[in-house]
């Protein structure tokens, strides 16, 4: 489990991370998501104490990263798949990770296996594509078998066959029962592998929730609704606090669920003869969202 309390990080003038409270809880996949400058790698950083808090803290299964006995063992992190030496072959940079981690050696054979990475395995790690080199920085993150794994944007850059493959595999970690943390700016790949969302913008919460919640709170805008009662209904409706528009014998209602609608027409007796939420797209509904927050940062 992951649990970020209060945390805040200021760069000299620029704040990219303030007052942020989630957690992160074991056996699901929890996506990061934001906006680009939103905060997302920055509150990564701080998880795993790579840079330091100006306010509030985050902790691993209670304790703070730099604190853990074992950290490899306890959380793997996918931040820069560059990070490796170019010269150096995929086997050795696994090898000395395990070596200067004492993790068992017999593992790097194993996470090369589970990455897909067998058969080049004694290649140079710098002539590998984007791909390749993004699944040895998985293969790092799994070495020390970890209960907690943060990727940073694991599918930037990557093909179709890349991304299907990396979303499958943080399932996979997720149905083990570990913690998946993983951060994207498109909600539509989160919305494809994440089962809970914490959203960000400007450094600050906008909304934890599972993915359907999410898609439902912020797509369903307004319910186009007909009637041959149109005043009446209009009446009610307004009465409730609900916007109303009218167009003939249409209306197009804001405030209200379509549920709720229909149920204040049947206490009214008004008859319906069209009820239809109007959804909006989801990538619509995450930048009003996100753009709201942006606002809020500012003012
Ligand atoms: N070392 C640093 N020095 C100064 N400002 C920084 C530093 N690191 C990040 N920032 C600023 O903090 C803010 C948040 O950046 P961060 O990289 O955490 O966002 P992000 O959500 O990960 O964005 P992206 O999706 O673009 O990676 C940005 O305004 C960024 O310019």
């Amino acid at each position: 489990m992951i649990e970020v309390v209060g945390l805040g990080k200021r760069y000299g003038r620029t704040t990219a991370v303030r007052d942020l409270s989630f957690t992160v809880r074991p056996g699901r996949v929890t996506g990061f998501l934001g906006p680009n400058g939103a905060g997302k790698s920055t509150t990564m950083r701080m998880i795993l104490g790579l840079d330091r808090p100006s306010s509030g803290h985050a902790l691993i299964d209670g304790t703070p990263y730099r604190e853990l006995r074992h950290p490899l063992r306890k959380v793997g992190a996918l931040l820069d798949a560059r990070w490796v030496h170019p010269n150096r072959s995929a086997r050795d940079h696994l090898r000395w990770l395990a070596r200067t981690n004492r993790l068992p050696p017999g593992r790097v054979d194993e996470v090369l296996d589970q990455v897909g990475l067998t058969a080049v395995a004694r290649k140079r790690a710098g002539g590998f594509s984007l791909g390749m080199a993004q699944r040895l920085g998985i293969a790092s993150a799994l070495l020390g078998d970890p209960e907690v794994l943060l990727f940073d944007e694991p599918v930037n850059g990557l093909d179709p066959e890349g991304i299907a493959w990396i979303r499958g595999l943080m399932r996979g970690l997720a149905r083990q029962g570990r913690t998946v943390f993983v951060s994207s700016h498109l909600l539509s790949e989160m919305s494809q592998t994440a089962d809970e969302l914490i959203v960000i913008g400007q450094g600050k919460l906008i909304s934890q929730s599972t993915v359907s919640e999410f898609v439902a709170a912020a797509t369903e805008h307004t319910v186009r609704v007909r009637s041959p009662q149109v005043e009446r209904l209009q009446k009610a409706l307004v009465h409730k606090g609900a916007t109303v528009e009218q167009d003939g014998a249409t209306l197009v209602v804001g405030g209200l669920s379509s549920a709720e609608i229909g149920e204040l027409a049947a206490a009214h007796g008004v008859v319906l003869h069209e009820l239809n939420p109007q959804r909006g797209s989801l990538e619509e509904a995450y930048m009003r969202l996100t753009a709201g927050a942006v606002e809020f940062g500012t003012s």
